[in-house]
């Protein structure tokens, strides 16, 4: 029992970066560093509230996806320095304060305790990648970078499909297209209302997304409702000429201890 105690003790530093002073017994007292943003857990970790997490929960210095690499095509390029720009403001006098968009950062992994109320084995914990991340090879998967803009209520994604998510042939996957609105509404809806998930989404497919090709996904917030958040979503050309995909998506809010079986 005390020995299950100090093994939850111990996951749950490797969750929150955090270190925890242990009493005689190796029982846990309080955390010894307390930075971040709170998230109570729930179950089973009543014990140690309340806790805290760290945004990055592992020792090594994650790569940010989200910075052009040399898959980037001229028009992935220009596009992704287009919003960028749109970062920083210039003011008089010469200097820049931060613009009305934010470029998103994103990693390969999440925490490594997801599912099911049980800490993953740690051959999981060790193997889990983010789904849109979990392509080594630079170009070959989903090459995208997610901008948002708290003031509007919106986010456009500059999004370069690669080989390997070829669908008809040279065009685009539609269940590729599905987990890039996935991910990008998500993302506006979880930057907006906090910790989602997707109960919903409902997708038209207007005209094919040639592989290779650099397309812009929008997403707007349309309303909330208590715990719902309804976005809507274009894909369209880079120039905006041409829609290829609309969509709808409702995300209902959690507490993150649903992920943990509470
Ligand atoms: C920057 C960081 C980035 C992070 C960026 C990460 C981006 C990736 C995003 C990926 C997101 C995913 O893929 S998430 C993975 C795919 N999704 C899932 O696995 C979700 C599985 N479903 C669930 O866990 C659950 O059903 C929930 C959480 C969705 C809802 O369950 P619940 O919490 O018990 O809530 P419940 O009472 O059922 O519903 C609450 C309200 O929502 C309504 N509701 C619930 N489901 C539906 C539905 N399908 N269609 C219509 N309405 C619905 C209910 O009628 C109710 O309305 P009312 O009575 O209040 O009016």
């Amino acid at each position: 029992m005390l020995r299950r105690g100090f093994q939850l003790v111990k996951g749950l530093g490797q969750i929150t970066g955090q270190k925890f002073s242990t009493g005689r017994n190796g029982i846990t007292i309080r955390p010894l560093l307390s930075t971040g943003t709170q998230w109570d857990t729930g179950s089973p970790f009543q014990t140690i509230r309340p806790l805290t997490m760290s945004p990055w929960p592992f020792s090594t210095q994650p790569r940010d996806y989200s910075l052009p690499n040399a898959s980037w095509s001229e028009e992935m390029k220009r596009l992704y320095d287009h919003y960028n720009a749109l970062c920083e403001v210039e003011v008089e006098g010469g200097g820049k304060r931060k613009g009305p968009w934010r470029r998103l950062p994103s990693y390969n992994r999440t925490i490594k305790y997801a599912t099911g109320g049980r800490c993953l084995s740690k051959v999981l914990q060790a193997k889990a990648r983010l789904f849109t991340r979990n392509i080594e090879e630079q170009g070959a998967g989903f090459e995208y970078v997610v901008f948002s803009n708290k003031q509007e209520k919106r986010c456009v994604c500059v999004f370069q499909a690669g080989h390997l998510l070829e669908g008809p042939p040279g065009h685009v996957h539609g269940g590729a297209i599905a987990t890039i609105i996935d991910s990008v509404t998500g993302t506006l809806a979880s930057y907006l209302s906090g910790p989602v998930m997707t109960a919903n989404l409902s997708i038209n497919y207007r005209s094919p997304i040639p592989l290779g090709s650099v397309v812009l996904v929008h997403s707007s917030l349309e309303r909330t409702e208590g715990r719902k958040t309804f976005v809507t979503c274009q894909v369209t050309s880079a120039d905006g000429s041409k829609l290829h995909t609309e969509a709808t998506g409702l995300f209902v809010s959690i507490n993150v201890g649903h992920l943990f079986g509470a």
